[in-house]
């Protein structure tokens, strides 16, 4: 109100100051409704933008992948309030004395789903975490939720990037372990989406510690390491002491940066870490991203198939293990992880850090594989034997487990064929295609 209106007689003095008020106050009015139009159709225009550059990153030409998403708004979608609340504590309640009470990351997940209902069944209380991104088809992981919840697990839709979430669960739950599962796995798909694998698998593995290292109790820590870390060791078999810094893909080198992560979590805050590097896990509710599953598909389709050979035209072959016995061994670890020393953020003394192999100790070629397959399916698979195209894969793994063993009674049990077999049933029982298949896959249990 910087000028004065001019003085008349008193009422007419009055009337017209008034309405000098309210031209200023219409026109102030105004030009704060445009401001604030304005700034609402910026601060709308900026979440869009950030909002379509995070949740789509470039679409795979691989119809396996479809995209993997960043879900950094996946919080709006866990519940609160009462409800909410109970749901987590009852999930994570333990039905066995001395049981556990576990946050199961990627619990959506193939290996989560299959170890968070061997830990239910045997009575410890697990609660799930997911963000069910698309980098393979999310029905999928809600079918397996949906096996989660007939069994009593619930499972938070949210991020591991989520430190709010994740503080909120470590408020209402003093979980005695996490079991770290949730990651952006696949080899081949880095060349694709190269930052979701430093988002999952750095970004996402650092929020989870630094959570972890300020709760009181801390946790103890067993996560999902890869066997992708030996990358271009040529020592066979592969043990926990062989070299690890040649990494071939870019998701190995976030794998092997966990394995370094660990290592500092572990020494700086007395967090005790169990590093597990599986060797690919196959199984029924497994993931269609990977060889087994697509091969599959396409074999009961009649279409052709890429079999990789190396440059030198070798056969490639994997130490294939199958998810029971990849199940036992984090149960194990878990069961023999010690717990961790830190309290308020501070180491009180050393901490168990370990890393151990799970696999199968009986690498086969993919071209067995694929004849495994084809004899189940009763379908002749149309094979395009290829070079191995430059996308991270490695030639060969194969498994030494005696740490393993001695530590934690690990024995692998289950062949190739025989997994495949269940792998099959499940799969053709899963789609609906079981008259097309063998008879014996369906009688066989
Ligand atoms: O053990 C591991 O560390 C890794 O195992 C798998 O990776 P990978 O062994 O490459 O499994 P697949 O992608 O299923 O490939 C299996 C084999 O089939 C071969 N392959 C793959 C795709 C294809 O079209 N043709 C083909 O011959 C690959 O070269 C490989 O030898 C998982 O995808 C990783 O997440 C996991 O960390």
């Amino acid at each position: 109100m910087g000028s004065s209106p001019p003085d008349t007689s008193k009422t007419t003095k009055l009337e017209r100051y008034n309405s000098y008020i309210r031209r200023v106050n219409s026109t102030k009015l105004l030009q704060a409704s445009s401001k604030l139009l304005f700034r609402v159709t910026l601060l709308v225009a900026l979440v869009l933008i950030l909002f379509f550059t995070l949740n789509y990153p470039p679409i795979s030409d691989n119809p396996h992948h479809i995209h993997a998403t960043n879900n950094l708004f996946s919080s709006a979608f866990y519940g609160s309030g009462a409800g909410w609340e109970k749901q987590v504590r009852h999930s994570s309640t333990p039905r066995r004395p001395n049981g556990f009470s576990v946050l199961v990351t990627g619990a959506a997940g193939f290996v989560g789903t299959h170890c968070s209902l061997a830990l239910k069944k045997r009575g410890d209380g697990v609660l799930g975490l997911d963000n069910f991104n698309s980098y393979y088809d999310p029905s999928l992981k809600r079918a397996r939720q949906k096996l989660l919840e007939k069994h009593q697990i619930f499972v938070v839709e949210g991020d591991i990037n989520d430190s709010e979430l994740l503080h909120k669960l470590f408020d209402i739950v003093p979980f005695s372990h996490i079991l770290h599962l949730a990651a952006q796995a696949g080899v081949r798909y880095a060349m694709q989406n190269p930052l979701s694998y430093v988002n999952s698998n750095v970004a996402g593995f650092v929020t989870l510690l630094e959570v972890a290292k300020s709760a009181d109790p801390q946790p103890a820590i067993v996560w999902a390491s890869s066997s992708s870390v030996y990358g271009l060791n040529t020592e066979v078999p592969f043990s926990e002491g062989h070299r690890t810094d040649q990494p071939a893909s870019l998701y190995a080198a976030t794998k092997k940066a966990g394995e370094e992560i660990a290592h500092t979590y572990n020494h700086i805050y007395g967090l005790s870490l169990t590093g597990l590097r599986f060797f690919t896990v196959y199984g029924p509710w497994g993931r269609p991203d990977m060889a087994y599953f697509f091969f599959t598909k396409d074999i009961l389709q009649r279409k052709s198939i890429n079999v990789y050979v190396t440059q030198e035209g070798k056969e490639v072959a994997r130490d294939f293990t199958y998810i029971d016995d990849i199940v036992k061994g984090c149960v194990g670890a878990l069961d023999t992880a010690e717990k961790s020393t830190g309290s308020g953020g501070k180491k009180r003394a050393p901490a168990q850090l370990r890393v151990y192999n799970l696999g199968n100790t009986a690498p086969v070629t993919v071209a067995k594989l694929v004849g495994i397959l084809e004899s189940l399916l009763n379908v002749k698979a149309k094979k395009h034997v290829i070079k191995m195209p430059r996308n991270g894969d490695v030639p060969y793994t194969h498994a030494n487990v005696s740490l393993a063993y001695r530590d934690f009674g690990y024995k692998p049990t289950t062949d190739l064929a025989t997994g495949l077999r269940k792998f099959a049933k499940w799969y053709t029982s899963y789609y609906g295609i079981e008259s097309r298949v063998k008879k014996e896959i369906q009688s066989d249990d």
